[in-house]
């Protein structure tokens, strides 16, 4: 017997979105930072690391990828389900997508967002652009999002194989004493001190992942590898606090330690977006060359089956709660699964505290 998805009739991928040519790259910007305050030489300087691809981010056609295998996926199961995709900030928009959902008959849909941790950027702006999508559409079907991820094993497994595969890459002499640089993307310190019921979240299940790498790397190496948590992509004002230490400066610090070699395990991201290709893969590994400091990064989870499957595991389990059966969640480290509705109050919209948001404990 092929398994349940009701009440389900859709599955919507939800994304940030990112510009496909040169033209796209301001107007994306201007999408991305409306209202936000970043100031204009950042604005320059992340519009150069995307002309540097050709103004191409690599983010849509990893969501591509990712559809067509989860699609797969879902076929394969038995699950026949359609399944969509809406951005943030790019064509095909979350609104355009949502009309055409109701215009299909959908009623009810499960979301998988590609972000897996708490924060407002990461989980509640989510939230609200989903609220707006379905405000500006008559007849939108109910959408629920999925409940975050970082700590299911589908998105966890793939990093402990990326370490070690990175690992594997470094020269002989150096793989030993290398240690491991856990990356996310850095935001304000006030927005990681809101996020989550309980404030620090976003750290804490960051903290939570790369305990559990490291654990497992050390049970194929035997090596429990020296490892810190750091950061890429701060933007904003220069007087407002992000989260630090940047992946750059944590590199030079290593390299005076007397570190012999690092791996950088991109554990905040998905798959390989802007800021793993350019923060990571150009500025960052350049900075390791620059110091002699040898240096590979992990992969991103990215088309795992795992990771892909893991999307089949979190619609059937929010498939069964929302039918009102027991269910077992997967969850791997310290931190417990987490919640299907978001807490009132968690990851407060720092601009705009009252902006309604969907798939709340209070929506
Ligand atoms: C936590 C977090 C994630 C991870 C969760 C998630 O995945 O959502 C994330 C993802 C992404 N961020 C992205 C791009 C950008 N983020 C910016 C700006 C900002 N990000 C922030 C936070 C995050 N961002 C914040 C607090 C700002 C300041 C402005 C604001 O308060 O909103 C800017 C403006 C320029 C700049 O200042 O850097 C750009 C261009 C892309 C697309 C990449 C591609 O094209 O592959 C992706 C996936
Ligand atoms: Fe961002």
């Amino acid at each position: 017997m092929s398994p349940d998805p009701s009440p389900y009739d859709a599955v919507l991928l939800v994304s940030f979105g990112g510009p496909e040519k040169p033209e796209d790259v301001v107007p994306f910007l201007e999408n991305v930072t409306r209202g936000r305050g970043i100031p204009r030489e950042r604005l320059e300087e992340v519009g150069q690391h995307y002309y540097a691809f050709g103004g191409r981010s690599p983010i849509n056609d990893q969501n591509r990828a990712f559809l067509a295998a989860l699609r797969e996926d879902l076929a394969g199961a038995g699950i026949d389900l359609p399944v969509y995709w809406g951005n943030r900030n790019w064509d095909p928009y979350l609104t355009d997508t949502v009309r055409q959902m109701a215009a299909d008959g959908v009623t009810r849909a499960a979301c998988f967002v590609t972000s897996a941790y708490s924060s407002y950027s990461s989980c509640r702006q989510y939230r609200e652009n989903l609220y707006d999508a379905v405000a500006e559409v008559p007849g939108a079907p109910v959408l629920d999002k999925l409940r975050l991820y970082f700590n299911h094993p589908g998105f966890v497994e793939p990093a402990v194989d990326a370490t070690l595969a990175a690992l594997a890459d470094l020269p002989d002499d150096v793989r030993e004493g290398a240690h491991l640089a856990f990356v996310t993307h850095s935001i304000p310190d006030a927005m990681n001190d809101g996020s989550g019921p309980e404030s620090g979240a976003y750290v804490e299940q960051h903290r939570s992942v790369m305990t559990e790498v490291v654990e497992r790397v050390r049970q194929e190496t035997g090596r429990r590898h020296p490892h810190a948590l750091v950061y890429c992509s701060r933007s904003g004002a220069p007087h407002v606090p992000w989260l630090e230490p940047d992946v750059n400066d944590h590199l030079a610090q290593l390299h005076a330690d007397g570190a012999p070699a690092v791996v950088m395990v991109p554990i905040g991201f998905v798959s390989d977006h802007m800021e793993v290709v350019y923060d990571l893969d150009t500025e960052a590994l350049a900075t390791a060359e620059k110091l002699g400091l040898p240096a590979t990064r992990a992969a991103t989870a990215g088309l795992d089956p795992r990771l892909v499957a893991a999307v089949r595991d979190l619609l059937l389990e929010r498939a069964a709660v929302e039918r009102g059966e027991d269910v077992a969640r997967a969850s791997v480290g310290g931190y417990p699964a987490c919640w299907d509705r978001c807490p009132v109050g968690c990851c407060p919209n720092p601009r705009a505290p009252e902006r309604p948001a969907l798939a709340g404990a209070d929506t």
